[in-house]
């Protein structure tokens, strides 16, 4: 593969696509134009200070104008990667509000939940979302397809069913254009929360009136003590961790920005990961219910950025130069 180039009155544009891509751009809009070869077609939006965008594949892809064509494929190396990491617990659920232990019950969330869910979705709509990896769980889900209401690039979220050929096969798009307008969501038992065991459906103050508060602590809170019967933070963490290697990582890696909504105990044993937490370290980790963090993945190092206020927050997209690209692309599309 190399790069399909071609002039443009502000600059030399370079696609990915072979040789044979020679082809002519037509304009389509104030800023943005179509690319049409033999092999593809593509929309290029002209961002400012030298800069087009257009979606390759999942991805979306940020360019500098060059006043030179190259006639090699611009790297992807993951040492030029750049992309975004949202992890999010679910919205309050019927059970967090009954103060009940849940672990791998599949309960919905309440109006609160709900509407953590929407709030957290504004608090994210400026930043990409090529991906969404959920618990196989409804509150995770529910979580993800709320957020997803607000989000500015209004694509739609759909849930890919892979489990069987026929559930794969009788759940396809036929259209490229609407699938482009989607993202897909994946959904894994690996991200469920923590099997709480016996402890599941009893009351978490009747609980530690019942056992001592301190040993109920430890239950919830320490990374090697498992409750009766139940998964210990380490047993969760070597699922869900697995699965982030295994998954989620690799979809980074190549440029994609992904979302994760799971819970508490999930989140908590990726965080670990993330930030090298110690075993200790990890005992104070507390997630709120409903309240996205943001991490940059770079040169196969993951930074913590902390909660987005707002989606105005001129913090976020300062973080890279993509952020703010994206952010400007978005602005343009929608004032
Ligand atoms: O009950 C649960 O499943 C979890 C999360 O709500 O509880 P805890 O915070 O005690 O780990």
């Amino acid at each position: 593969m190399v790069a399909a180039a071609f002039r443009h009155p502000v600059g030399i544009i370079q696609l990915h696509g072979s040789l044979s891509d020679a082809g002519s751009a037509s304009k389509c809009g104030h800023s943005s134009f179509r690319f049409i070869s033999k092999n593809f077609a593509v929309d290029v939006a002209l961002l400012g200070k030298g800069h087009c965008s257009y979606r390759q594949g999942q991805q979306h892809v940020v360019r500098a104008l060059s006043s030179q064509a190259q006639t090699t494929c611009p790297s992807s190396s993951s040492s030029h990667v750049e992309s975004a990491l949202i992890l999010i617990r679910h919205g309050e659920s019927m059970w967090n509000e009954k103060n009940l232990f849940t672990g791998c019950v599949d309960v919905p969330l309440t109006k609160r939940g709900v509407d953590e869910a929407i709030e957290a979705g504004k608090r994210i709509s400026n930043i990409p979302v090529d991906m969404i990896y959920t618990s196989s769980l409804i509150r995770a889900q529910m979580t993800a397809m709320l957020t997803m209401t607000q989000h500015h690039c209004k694509k739609v979220p759909i849930i890919m069913h892979n489990e069987n050929r026929q559930a794969k096969s009788w759940s396809q798009i036929y259209s490229e254009d609407t699938e482009k307008q989607s993202i897909p969501v994946i959904t894994a038992w690996q991200l469920n929360e923590r099997m709480y065991g016996e402890l599941q459906g009893l009351n978490k103050l009747e609980t530690a009136e019942r056992y001592g508060k301190e040993q109920v602590h430890e239950w919830r809170r320490s990374y090697n003590s498992p409750p009766p019967n139940g998964e210990s933070l380490e047993m969760c963490s070597h699922r869900a961790v697995a699965y982030f290697k295994d998954h989620i990582q690799p979809q980074l890696q190549s440029g994609r920005h992904v979302m994760v909504a799971a819970h508490g105990n999930s989140l908590r044993s990726i965080i670990m990961y993330l930030e090298n937490l110690t075993s200790l370290e990890v005992v104070n980790l507390e997630l709120p219910t409903g309240l996205p963090l943001l991490y940059i993945y770079k040169e196969g190092k993951f930074m913590r950025r902390g909660s987005p206020v707002g989606p105005t927050e001129a913090g976020v997209y300062a973080y890279t130069e993509s952020l703010a690209l994206y952010k400007q692309t978005l602005d343009e599309k929608l004032y």
